[in-house]
Protein backbone atom coordinates (compact mmCIF):
# COMPACT_ATOMS: atom_id res chain seq x y z
CA UNK A 1 0.00 0.00 0.00
CA UNK A 2 1.17 3.28 -0.77
CA UNK A 3 2.28 5.57 1.74
CA UNK A 4 -0.94 7.85 3.39
CA UNK A 5 0.41 10.64 5.14
CA UNK A 6 3.79 11.35 5.40
CA UNK A 7 4.44 10.93 9.32
CA UNK A 8 8.01 12.97 10.30
CA UNK A 9 8.48 11.72 13.68
CA UNK A 10 10.45 9.81 14.77
CA UNK A 11 10.14 5.12 14.48
CA UNK A 12 8.60 4.50 17.83
CA UNK A 13 11.46 3.15 20.46
CA UNK A 14 11.66 0.19 22.08
CA UNK A 15 11.43 1.15 25.65
CA UNK A 16 8.35 -1.07 26.96
CA UNK A 17 4.93 0.41 27.31
CA UNK A 18 2.60 0.99 30.11
CA UNK A 19 -0.98 1.42 29.86
CA UNK A 20 -1.92 4.47 32.06
CA UNK A 21 -5.59 3.88 30.80
CA UNK A 22 -6.42 0.15 29.79
CA UNK A 23 -10.19 0.12 28.47
CA UNK A 24 -11.38 -3.04 28.57
CA UNK A 25 -15.20 -4.42 26.93
CA UNK A 26 -16.30 -0.46 27.45
CA UNK A 27 -20.00 -0.01 26.23
CA UNK A 28 -21.79 3.55 26.73
CA UNK A 29 -25.20 4.66 26.44
CA UNK A 30 -27.24 7.85 26.11
CA UNK A 31 -30.39 6.82 27.56
CA UNK A 32 -31.19 3.43 25.14
CA UNK A 33 -28.98 4.39 22.83
CA UNK A 34 -25.49 2.61 22.34
CA UNK A 35 -22.76 4.99 21.70
CA UNK A 36 -19.80 2.84 21.96
CA UNK A 37 -19.62 -1.08 21.60
CA UNK A 38 -16.81 -3.34 23.16
CA UNK A 39 -14.19 -1.01 23.43
CA UNK A 40 -10.81 -2.63 24.23
CA UNK A 41 -7.59 -0.21 23.98
CA UNK A 42 -4.76 0.73 25.96
CA UNK A 43 -3.65 4.29 26.76
CA UNK A 44 -0.31 4.35 27.03
CA UNK A 45 2.20 6.31 29.59
CA UNK A 46 3.82 9.65 28.34
CA UNK A 47 2.71 9.16 24.88
CA UNK A 48 -0.03 11.02 22.66
CA UNK A 49 -2.59 8.83 21.31
CA UNK A 50 -5.16 10.64 18.71
CA UNK A 51 -8.84 9.47 18.18
CA UNK A 52 -10.17 10.13 14.59
CA UNK A 53 -13.06 8.79 12.33
CA UNK A 54 -16.09 10.99 10.63
CA UNK A 55 -18.18 12.61 12.86
CA UNK A 56 -21.06 11.17 15.14
CA UNK A 57 -18.40 8.48 15.75
CA UNK A 58 -18.38 8.18 19.79
CA UNK A 59 -14.27 10.36 19.45
CA UNK A 60 -15.70 12.38 22.48
CA UNK A 61 -18.20 9.76 23.92
CA UNK A 62 -14.76 7.73 24.36
CA UNK A 63 -12.87 10.39 25.95
CA UNK A 64 -15.55 11.89 28.19
CA UNK A 65 -15.25 8.52 29.69
CA UNK A 66 -11.84 8.65 30.90
CA UNK A 67 -12.32 11.14 33.83
CA UNK A 68 -16.57 10.19 33.88
CA UNK A 69 -17.14 13.24 32.98
CA UNK A 70 -20.43 11.69 31.56
CA UNK A 71 -21.64 11.56 34.63
CA UNK A 72 -22.77 14.67 35.39
CA UNK A 73 -26.07 13.13 32.73
CA UNK A 74 -28.05 11.16 34.60
CA UNK A 75 -29.40 9.30 31.57
CA UNK A 76 -25.51 8.64 30.39
CA UNK A 77 -23.96 4.99 31.17
CA UNK A 78 -20.75 3.02 30.32
CA UNK A 79 -20.45 -0.42 31.16
CA UNK A 80 -16.97 -2.06 31.53
CA UNK A 81 -13.53 -1.46 33.25
CA UNK A 82 -11.80 1.37 32.59
CA UNK A 83 -8.62 0.60 34.42
CA UNK A 84 -6.71 3.67 35.88
CA UNK A 85 -4.05 2.86 38.96
CA UNK A 86 -4.93 -0.40 39.04
CA UNK A 87 -9.10 0.32 39.86
CA UNK A 88 -11.83 0.49 37.64
CA UNK A 89 -12.39 3.94 37.58
CA UNK A 90 -16.61 3.74 36.30
CA UNK A 91 -17.46 1.33 39.40
CA UNK A 92 -18.65 2.67 42.49
CA UNK A 93 -16.86 4.67 45.04
CA UNK A 94 -14.51 6.28 42.54
CA UNK A 95 -13.46 9.78 44.18
CA UNK A 96 -14.91 11.81 40.94
CA UNK A 97 -12.95 14.79 41.57
CA UNK A 98 -10.05 13.39 42.19
CA UNK A 99 -10.23 11.56 39.31
CA UNK A 100 -10.67 14.44 37.49
CA UNK A 101 -7.92 16.37 38.86
CA UNK A 102 -5.68 13.59 37.72
CA UNK A 103 -7.33 13.30 34.34
CA UNK A 104 -7.76 16.49 33.22
CA UNK A 105 -9.68 17.84 30.52
CA UNK A 106 -9.49 20.39 27.37
CA UNK A 107 -12.74 21.50 25.52
CA UNK A 108 -12.93 22.41 21.48
CA UNK A 109 -14.41 26.02 22.88
CA UNK A 110 -11.72 27.94 24.96
CA UNK A 111 -13.51 28.06 28.30
CA UNK A 112 -12.03 30.12 30.45
CA UNK A 113 -13.66 31.20 34.00
CA UNK A 114 -14.94 35.16 34.05
CA UNK A 115 -12.23 36.00 36.54
CA UNK A 116 -8.32 36.65 36.38
CA UNK A 117 -5.65 34.96 34.65
CA UNK A 118 -4.39 34.14 37.71
CA UNK A 119 -7.24 32.93 39.20
CA UNK A 120 -8.21 31.18 36.34
CA UNK A 121 -5.16 28.59 36.99
CA UNK A 122 -5.40 29.14 41.31
CA UNK A 123 -9.02 27.88 41.59
CA UNK A 124 -8.26 24.50 40.36
CA UNK A 125 -5.29 24.42 42.47
CA UNK A 126 -7.12 25.71 45.91
CA UNK A 127 -9.89 22.68 45.52
CA UNK A 128 -6.92 20.04 46.19
CA UNK A 129 -3.82 21.68 47.85
CA UNK A 130 -3.48 24.34 50.66
CA UNK A 131 -0.44 26.73 49.08
CA UNK A 132 0.81 29.63 50.69
CA UNK A 133 0.55 32.70 49.00
CA UNK A 134 4.28 32.45 47.39
CA UNK A 135 3.72 29.25 46.60
CA UNK A 136 0.44 29.99 44.53
CA UNK A 137 2.23 32.59 42.58
CA UNK A 138 5.19 29.40 41.86
CA UNK A 139 2.74 27.46 40.53
CA UNK A 140 0.80 29.89 38.46
CA UNK A 141 4.01 30.81 36.60
CA UNK A 142 4.73 27.15 36.51
CA UNK A 143 1.75 26.61 34.67
CA UNK A 144 1.87 29.45 32.35
CA UNK A 145 5.29 28.18 31.35
CA UNK A 146 4.01 25.12 30.68
CA UNK A 147 1.54 25.97 28.53
CA UNK A 148 3.75 28.45 26.82
CA UNK A 149 1.87 31.54 27.83
CA UNK A 150 3.76 33.20 30.40
CA UNK A 151 6.06 35.53 28.35
CA UNK A 152 2.65 36.90 26.98
CA UNK A 153 0.61 37.27 30.23
CA UNK A 154 2.98 37.96 32.92
CA UNK A 155 2.27 41.34 32.86
CA UNK A 156 -1.87 41.09 32.91
CA UNK A 157 -2.12 38.33 35.31
CA UNK A 158 -4.81 40.77 36.98
CA UNK A 159 -6.44 40.82 33.76
CA UNK A 160 -9.84 38.90 32.73
CA UNK A 161 -8.83 35.71 31.28
CA UNK A 162 -11.96 36.42 28.74
CA UNK A 163 -9.75 39.15 27.27
CA UNK A 164 -7.18 37.22 26.09
CA UNK A 165 -7.34 36.04 22.37
CA UNK A 166 -8.73 33.01 21.05
CA UNK A 167 -5.38 31.08 21.08
CA UNK A 168 -4.08 32.42 23.97
CA UNK A 169 -7.61 31.36 26.27
CA UNK A 170 -7.09 27.56 24.98
CA UNK A 171 -3.80 28.04 26.43
CA UNK A 172 -4.69 29.37 29.50
CA UNK A 173 -7.30 26.49 29.87
CA UNK A 174 -4.32 24.20 29.42
CA UNK A 175 -2.52 25.60 31.91
CA UNK A 176 -5.19 25.01 33.99
CA UNK A 177 -5.07 21.83 33.29
CA UNK A 178 -1.56 21.43 34.32
CA UNK A 179 -1.92 22.80 37.03
CA UNK A 180 -3.49 20.60 39.36
CA UNK A 181 -0.52 18.09 38.34
CA UNK A 182 -2.88 15.40 36.29
CA UNK A 183 -0.97 12.34 35.07
CA UNK A 184 -3.46 12.41 31.75
CA UNK A 185 -4.77 15.35 29.77
CA UNK A 186 -7.67 14.65 27.42
CA UNK A 187 -8.01 17.32 24.17
CA UNK A 188 -11.12 17.38 22.48
CA UNK A 189 -10.80 18.85 19.19
CA UNK A 190 -8.10 21.39 21.30
CA UNK A 191 -7.80 23.87 17.88
CA UNK A 192 -10.81 23.67 15.91
CA UNK A 193 -11.81 26.91 16.80
CA UNK A 194 -8.14 28.31 16.12
CA UNK A 195 -6.18 30.09 13.67
CA UNK A 196 -3.28 28.26 12.44
CA UNK A 197 -0.88 30.02 14.42
CA UNK A 198 -2.49 29.58 17.55
CA UNK A 199 -2.87 25.60 16.03
CA UNK A 200 0.90 25.32 15.77
CA UNK A 201 1.45 26.49 19.18
CA UNK A 202 -0.48 24.49 20.34
CA UNK A 203 1.12 21.76 18.45
CA UNK A 204 4.10 22.43 19.31
CA UNK A 205 2.83 22.61 23.29
CA UNK A 206 1.22 19.03 22.91
CA UNK A 207 4.82 17.58 21.63
CA UNK A 208 6.81 19.34 25.15
CA UNK A 209 3.99 18.13 27.77
CA UNK A 210 4.15 14.60 26.46
CA UNK A 211 7.59 14.81 27.87
CA UNK A 212 5.81 14.54 31.53
CA UNK A 213 2.00 13.92 30.39
CA UNK A 214 -0.11 10.75 29.07
CA UNK A 215 -2.37 12.65 26.09
CA UNK A 216 -5.44 11.45 24.62
CA UNK A 217 -6.30 13.59 21.57
CA UNK A 218 -9.64 14.18 19.37
CA UNK A 219 -9.03 15.56 16.27
CA UNK A 220 -10.65 15.85 12.49
CA UNK A 221 -7.22 17.14 11.50
CA UNK A 222 -5.79 13.70 9.59
CA UNK A 223 -2.38 16.49 9.58
CA UNK A 224 -2.56 17.54 12.82
CA UNK A 225 -3.14 13.43 13.95
CA UNK A 226 0.29 12.41 11.98
CA UNK A 227 2.13 15.10 13.31
CA UNK A 228 1.19 15.16 17.08
CA UNK A 229 0.22 11.17 17.98
CA UNK A 230 2.30 8.14 18.53
CA UNK A 231 -1.16 6.21 18.34
CA UNK A 232 -3.91 6.78 16.54
CA UNK A 233 -7.25 5.15 17.18
CA UNK A 234 -9.69 4.75 13.88
CA UNK A 235 -13.63 4.52 15.45
CA UNK A 236 -16.60 3.87 12.87
CA UNK A 237 -20.41 3.81 14.54
CA UNK A 238 -19.09 3.45 18.40
CA UNK A 239 -16.29 0.71 17.08
CA UNK A 240 -12.89 0.96 17.05
CA UNK A 241 -12.12 -0.54 13.87
CA UNK A 242 -7.88 0.12 13.85
CA UNK A 243 -5.39 1.29 16.33
CA UNK A 244 -1.95 1.31 16.33
CA UNK A 245 1.47 3.35 16.30
CA UNK A 246 0.46 6.46 13.98
CA UNK A 247 2.98 6.11 11.26
CA UNK A 248 1.40 2.09 10.84
CA UNK A 249 -2.49 3.72 10.92
CA UNK A 250 -1.12 6.30 8.18
CA UNK A 251 1.20 4.81 6.17
CA UNK A 252 0.10 1.22 6.31
CA UNK A 253 -3.47 1.06 7.21
CA UNK A 254 -4.54 -2.66 7.81
CA UNK A 255 -7.82 -2.15 7.20
CA UNK A 256 -9.31 -1.02 4.10
CA UNK A 257 -12.34 1.46 5.73
CA UNK A 258 -9.24 3.33 7.87
CA UNK A 259 -7.20 3.99 4.61
CA UNK A 260 -10.86 5.07 2.95
CA UNK A 261 -10.96 7.28 5.98
CA UNK A 262 -7.61 8.75 5.77
CA UNK A 263 -6.81 9.19 2.14
CA UNK A 264 -10.82 11.20 2.20
CA UNK A 265 -12.65 8.58 0.10
CA UNK A 266 -15.06 8.03 2.97
CA UNK A 267 -17.86 10.40 4.19
N1 LIG B 1 -26.11 13.97 24.81
C1 LIG B 1 -26.38 13.03 23.91
N2 LIG B 1 -27.57 12.42 23.90
C2 LIG B 1 -27.86 11.44 22.99
N3 LIG B 1 -26.98 11.01 22.05
C3 LIG B 1 -25.79 11.60 22.02
C4 LIG B 1 -25.41 12.65 22.93
N4 LIG B 1 -24.15 13.04 22.66
C5 LIG B 1 -23.77 12.28 21.60
N5 LIG B 1 -24.72 11.43 21.22
C6 LIG B 1 -24.67 10.46 20.12
O1 LIG B 1 -23.60 9.55 20.37
C7 LIG B 1 -22.90 9.27 19.18
C8 LIG B 1 -21.43 9.65 19.37
O2 LIG B 1 -21.32 11.05 19.54
P1 LIG B 1 -19.92 11.77 19.82
O3 LIG B 1 -20.18 13.21 20.11
O4 LIG B 1 -19.16 10.98 20.79
O5 LIG B 1 -19.22 11.62 18.38
P2 LIG B 1 -17.90 12.27 17.81
O6 LIG B 1 -17.18 11.20 17.06
O7 LIG B 1 -17.14 12.95 18.90
O8 LIG B 1 -18.49 13.34 16.80
P3 LIG B 1 -17.93 14.76 16.30
O9 LIG B 1 -16.69 14.46 15.53
O10 LIG B 1 -19.04 15.28 15.43
O11 LIG B 1 -17.69 15.63 17.51
C9 LIG B 1 -23.59 10.06 18.07
O12 LIG B 1 -24.48 9.20 17.41
C10 LIG B 1 -24.32 11.14 18.81
O13 LIG B 1 -25.51 11.53 18.13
Amino acid sequence: MTPVIETTRPAAGTTPLTATLAVRNLNFYYGTFQSLKHINLDIYEKKVTAFIGPSGCGKSTLLRTFNRMYDLYPAQRAVGEIVYQERNILAPGVDVNMLRAKVGMVFQKPTPFPMSVYDNIAFGVRLYENLSRGEMDERVEWALKKAALWTEVKDKLNKSGLSLSGGQQQRLCIARGVAVKPDVLLLDEPTSALDPISTAKIEELIAELKEEYTIAIVTHNMQQAARCSDYTAYMYLGELVEFGETDQIFMKPAKKETQDYITGRFG
